[in-house]
C-alpha cells in the first residue's frame, strides 16, 4: 500500500497524475470501453458507430457553450494570461468539429436533425450546464474540461496504435481526437489544471476531484449508449 502523500509531494508530480493513479480503474473504464475496444479490434457494429456519431454531435453542441464558460472564468480568475489562448484554440477546433460531424453524418446517412438525445447524453449535457454556473470555480471547470478532452484523446489514440485493426472508414474519426496535436492540447490543459490545483484550498480540491469522477462516469455512460452494457 502506498502511504498518503503530503500536499507538497503531490504538487511536485501534479495532482492530475495522482488522481489518475488513485482512480485508474474508472479512468480505464472510460478510455478502454468495450465500444472503443471494438473499433480497435475491427469488430465494431457500424450501427453502434452511427448512434455514437449522432449522439456526439448533440453533445458537442452543448460542449461549445461549456468551453465558452471556461473561457470566461479564465478571463476573470486566471493568474496566467496564456490559459486563454489554450482554451480559445479548443473553441476554434469545435467550429471545425461541428462542420466535420455534419459531413461525416451525411456520409453515413445519419440525419442529424432527427437524432433524439438519449438519457445518458441528456444527463451529461445537464451536468455540463451545471458547471457553467458562475459559482463553479475556474479550477473545478478546467479540471473537468481537461478530463472530457483527455478521455477522447486516450480512447481514440488506442485505436491508432500499432497492431490495432481499426476499420479504414473509421481511422479519420480516430485521428480527430487521437492525433498528436490533440494530445499536445490535452497536455496544455493538464498543465493548467495542475497549476491551479497546486494552489487551491482543500475544499475546492475536493470539489475538483468529485467533478473529475463525475466526468469519467458520464463518459462511460456515454459510450454505453452505443455499446449497451445494461
Ligand atoms: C462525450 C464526449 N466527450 C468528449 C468529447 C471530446 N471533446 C470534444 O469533441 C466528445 N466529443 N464527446
Amino acid at each position: 500500500m502506498e502511504g498518503k502523500k503530503t500536499r507538497e509531494e503531490v504538487e511536485k508530480s501534479g495532482m492530475i497524475d495522482t488522481w489518475m493513479r488513485k482512480h485508474r480503474l474508472i479512468y480505464s473504464g472510460a478510455t478502454k470501453h468495450p465500444f472503443i475496444l471494438s473499433i480497435r479490434d475491427g469488430t465494431v457494429d457500424l450501427e453502434a458507430f452511427k448512434t455514437w456519431l449522432g449522439q456526439d454531435y448533440i453533445f458537442v453542441r452543448a460542449f461549445a457553450p461549456f468551453v465558452a464558460s471556461v473561457l470566461i472564468k479564465a478571463w476573470k480568475e486566471s493568474d496566467d494570461s496564456s490559459d486563454m489562448e489554450v482554451i480559445l484554440s479548443g473553441m476554434a477546433s469545435l467550429n471545425d468539429e461541428i462542420a466535420w460531424f455534419k459531413s461525416e453524418a451525411a456520409k453515413w446517412g445519419v440525419q442529424l436533425s432527427e437524432v433524439v438525445p438519449q438519457k445518458a447524453n441528456q444527463d451529461y449535457c445537464r451536468f455540463l450546464e451545471s458547471l457553467m454556473s458562475p459559482d463553479v470555480e475556474y479550477t473545478v471547470a478546467i479540471t473537468a474540461f481537461w478530463a472530457i478532452e483527455a478521455v477522447y484523446q486516450a480512447s481514440f489514440a488506442l485505436c491508432l496504435e500499432d497492431g490495432s485493426k481499426t476499420p479504414a472508414e473509421l481511422t479519420e474519426t480516430c485521428r480527430r481526437w487521437g492525433n498528436d496535436g490533440f494530445g499536445q492540447y490535452c497536455n496544455s490543459l493538464q498543465k493548467i489544471a495542475n497549476r491551479r490545483l497546486g494552489k487551491t484550498p482543500d475544499d475546492v480540491l475536493t470539489k475538483a476531484e468529485v467533478t473529475l469522477l463525475r466526468v469519467l462516469e458520464h463518459e462511460v455512460e456515454f459510450w454505453n449508449m452505443s455499446h449497451g452494457s445494461a
